[in-house]
């Protein structure tokens, strides 16, 4: 139609020409329909370029988009759009376009065909604030700082020589922690409470070992105990500068004030466990590690610190940003998913007495419980993976973004958009889970290499997937089933009159209980009645 027109705007030339012109007009008429043509596909090809397919999603408000409509349940809600709007969908918060992916096939393609663009995070403000600007390993951008970071926490410290070698370390205040209980046989605990001071000491004992003394060393695990669940009560915070990053300086509800403030007091333990250690440390340090039986977190650290290679070495700060994500990232989450596996167990009468008789079958009832024995306990292993499929510990995994516009689903996703894996919803999705809300053990131990925590089936993603999958899984594994070994195998538990063991959730970046887990420990008997 256009080529029509233009054509028959030229009509008047062509017509007024003789016919000496005829082979002019002929390359005339040829050259305009080859630049129209041209034109064309330019325009087509644009057109096509700028027509971003985005995922489906709810309408907003102008500026503030879908915000106003979002609840506290993250994780519930998301689920419910992925219901009206399918397993990815789209949400315009405030500034910040969030995309969240709910099916196995679409984490396929962000943490294996996509890995690389996906591997940037999209730190929340107070996130930044709690780690010296992004310096830990968690919240820094892909690239050579976090490759280089990483690398060192997962062979350095995390190495299975150096976790048996701490063993010690660990089983010394899981002991004092069976041994607390025993002085409250009949009386109410707090269990969420007993472990979460349980993990706190056993990682601040695997990060500095004796340093402090006794004493010093409670204080400064409640005061930890403190900071940590309040710098995870502040991620999980909605805070707005994150929504509208031009009104990020006036920090209008003071959440990175709060932070800053939270981050000075553990800043000065740290030190002063630093200040220690370094007194302890050889000056001249160039094979750290090697031929040295035990060692805690923070000498390994602070070797590095002194190496003269500068590639290996790393700032007194990096160590300090590594502590903060051992501290945050690996006490709460560790400590509230062995809540939920106690939880599990006192909800279901008959999967508490399996796991006790496969402890006293692995272990006998009169033997304390070993790290050595932990591979053999396959049932209380199921136990702790089906807890993970219900009530996987981070619901929302870690905000991903990408480096660069990408299709996940045949959908455009735009560069820096905010992604969110609704780990909670797979975990529960009918198509691929018979009765996904009933508790059993049964179905992990009838396919057990199914079910690990690599990441590699992305029907079970607790610890995430791809190369930003968790970086501490030997250890979250370890301590979790140590514990809950531990706890059952010294006593039977049953819970409050007042309370049967409540399931109710409570979102947060690590998603809690909502009321605390109260039960009363008794002696176990053995089988001559026997008190053990
Ligand atoms: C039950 C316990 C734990 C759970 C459920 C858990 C879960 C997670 C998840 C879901 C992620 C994000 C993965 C992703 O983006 O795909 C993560 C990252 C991380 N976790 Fe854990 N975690 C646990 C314990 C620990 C422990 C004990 C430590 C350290 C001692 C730790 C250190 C880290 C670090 C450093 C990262 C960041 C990895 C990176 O960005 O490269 N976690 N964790």
């Amino acid at each position: 139609m256009i080529m029509h027109t233009i054509l028959a705007k030229c009509a008047w030339w062509l017509e007024n020409s003789n016919k000496r012109d005829m082979p002019v007009q002929a390359a005339l008429t040829v050259s305009i329909a080859t630049i129209f043509l041209f034109w064309c596909m330019v325009a087509f090809i644009k057109s096509r370029r700028g027509k971003v397919l985005l995922p489906p999603g709810p309408r907003g408000l102008p500026v503030v988009g879908y915000l106003p409509f979002l609840g506290t349940n993250l994780h519930t809600e998301f689920a419910e759009l992925a219901h009206q709007y399918g397993p990815i969908f789209k949400l315009q918060l405030g500034n910040k376009l969030c995309v969240v992916l709910g099916s196995p096939p679409l984490i396929r393609e962000i943490t294996r065909d996509q890995d690389i663009v996906f591997a940037n995070r999209d730190p929340p403000l107070a996130a930044v604030a709690a780690t010296y600007g992004g310096l830990d390993i968690a919240w820094s951008p892909y690239g050579s700082y976090w490759r280089n970071m990483r690398k060192m926490f997962v062979r350095e410290m995390l190495s299975g020589r150096n976790l048996d070698a701490c063993y010690d370390l660990r089983k010394s205040e899981v002991r004092k922690a069976v041994e607390y209980v025993s002085t409250k046989v009949g009386t109410v605990v707090d269990i969420g409470e007993l472990i979460f001071l349980t993990e706190i000491k056993v990682i601040m004992s695997m990060l500095w070992g004796g340093t402090l003394d006794a004493e010093k060393q409670s204080k400064v695990g409640a005061e930890f105990k403190g900071a940590v669940e309040q710098i995870v009560g502040t991620l999980s915070k909605p805070n707005i500068s994150d929504f509208f990053p031009i009104l990020a300086r006036f920090d209008i509800q003071g959440i990175e004030k709060q932070v800053k403030a939270l981050l000075k007091k553990v800043d000065e333990i740290v030190d002063a466990v630093i200040h220690e250690r370094i007194k302890m440390v050889p000056n001249n340090v160039q094979d750290p590690i090697r031929n040295e039986a035990e060692k805690d977190f923070i000498q390994i650290l602070l070797e590095l610190v002194k190496l003269e290679n500068e590639g290996e070495k790393i700032t007194l700060t990096q160590v300090k940003a590594i502590v903060m994500d051992i501290m945050v990232g690996g006490t709460d989450t560790t400590a509230t998913m062995a809540e939920w596996v106690m939880t599990e167990v006192l909800h279901n009468r008959e999967i508490m007495e399996k796991v006790q008789k496969e402890l006293e079958d692995v272990i006998g009832i009169n033997n304390t419980v070993e790290e050595i024995h932990l591979p053999k306990l396959r049932y209380l292993d199921a136990v702790v993976k089906e807890t993970f499929r219900l009530h996987p510990a981070l619901p929302l995994l870690v905000p991903k973004r990408p480096s660069q516009s990408c299709t996940v689903g045949g959908f455009t996703i735009p560069k820096d958009t905010r992604v969110f894996v609704n780990a909670w919803q797979i975990h529960r999705d009918p198509e691929l889970w018979d009765n996904p809300l009933e508790f059993k053990p049964e179905r992990i131990l009838a396919t057990p290499s199914k079910w690990d925590y690599s990441g590699n089936n992305f029907q079970y993603i607790p610890f995430g997937s791809g190369r930003r999958i968790c970086a501490g899984i030997p250890l979250a594994e370890k301590m979790l089933m140590y514990i809950a070994a531990s706890l059952l195998h010294s006593y039977d538990w049953k819970s409050t009159k007042s309370k049967e063991a409540d399931l109710s959730e409570k979102f947060g970046i690590v998603m809690r209980k909502s009321t605390p887990l109260l039960a009363i420990p008794t002696k176990k008997v053995d089988k001559s009645g026997v008190p053990a």
